[in-house]
């Protein structure tokens, strides 16, 4: 995190214990203005009881959630939630509730004015690629998974909060629905200034939306890094495994055109955008898309061979 920013969200030693069962273990962690940070792990390693830490959903037996400086048990859990976006697997939209009004519900517990809320509704409903003159007065059960995950991410976005805590957002979806409301997300302006924190247990979701992952274990943090930090070097026995099975897609959407120049000269004069991860870079040469690489796929993927081994070994050294 840099070091001139306090942090949006700060959790110091936090634990949570169901009876017997130590759900989250002393964890901590900071997260800057605009971080996106991940929880990831298995099923059941305590990601959502992590997450509910933060809007006072879960109370935690000990430790300090800080949000934006302030000690949570300080604020009104009301309150503190309604600063807070939400979104959570099952999209939990109001069934009686049309679709603009499930995304007004916080702007006006908040008292902002009509005009404005309708505005901002309209506003959101577009960037989300639901136009609001067909669907703002659809009911959700008239709406596929993939419309409702949307519409639940603009209530979540609606009253502008800072902070978005998102439980397995996309986990309903079949997986073409869900990369693509991905990249969506990705490209969502509205999300770009705000400090996010995502649950999820799908690592290359995981690699794509993370400044940072936080890797969970039966309730421990295993390691805390970015993607490529965990991939290239993990910390724990724990780490290497949890992404051996995906580990070459990962390394795809962690290598970028930058990492890979040294190894394409002395073609390298015309590189694009060299935070290109090699991912993109691969689509973009097999989609037909007309872009002016210097490479072919085969000579991508050698100087990509060629940087891996070297990471790798770099590390082991
Ligand atoms: N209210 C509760 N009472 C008792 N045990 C609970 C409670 N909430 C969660 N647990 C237990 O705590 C553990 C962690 O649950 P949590 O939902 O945080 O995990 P998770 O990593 O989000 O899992 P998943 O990916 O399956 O949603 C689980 O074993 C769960 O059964």
């Amino acid at each position: 995190m840099p070091a001139d920013l306090a942090p949006a969200i700060r959790v110091a030693h936090v634990r949570k214990q169901y009876g017997t069962h130590a759900v989250v273990q002393d964890v901590s962690f900071a997260l800057a203005p605009g971080e996106t940070l991940v929880l990831l792990g298995p099923s059941g390693c305590g990601k959502t009881t992590l997450l509910k830490m933060l809007n006072r959903l879960v109370e935690p037996d000990a430790g300090l959630v800080e949000i934006n400086g302030r000690d949570v048990r300080q604020q009104p859990a009301a309150a503190l939630r309604r600063g807070l976006g939400y979104v959570i697997q099952q999209v939990g939209l109001l069934p009686h509730y049309t679709v603009a009004e499930n995304i007004g519900v916080v702007p006006r517990l908040l008292g902002q004015p009509e005009a404005q809320v309708e505005a901002r509704t309209a506003t959101l409903l577009t960037r989300l690629h639901l136009p609001p003159a067909r669907y703002a007065r659809q009911y959700p059960h008239q709406l596929s998974g993939g419309q409702q995950q949307r519409v639940g991410l603009a209530r979540a976005l609606a009253a502008d909060p800072p902070i978005i805590l998102l439980d397995e957002p996309f986990g309903a979806l079949d997986p073409i629905t869900r990369a693509s409301i991905r990249r969506e997300f990705r490209e969502l302006e509205e999300l770009r200034q705000k400090t996010v924190v995502l649950v999820t247990h799908d690592v290359t979701e995981a690699f794509e939306l993370a400044d940072r992952i936080l890797l969970l274990h039966q309730g421990q943090v295993q390691q805390l890094g970015t993607p490529r930090e965990l991939l290239l070097q993990p910390a724990t026995d724990f780490v290497r495994r949890f992404f051996a099975a995906e580990r070459l897609a990962l390394q795809l959407r962690v290598f970028t055109l930058a990492d890979l120049q040294p190894y394409l000269q002395p073609t390298a004069a015309l590189l694009p955008a060299m935070d290109t991860t090699v991912h993109e870079a691969l689509e973009n040469l097999t989609s037909g898309a007309q872009m002016q690489y210097s490479f072919d796929v085969a000579q991508l993927m050698a100087a990509f061979g060629r940087a891996v081994q070297d990471a790798e070994s770099a590390w082991k050294l």
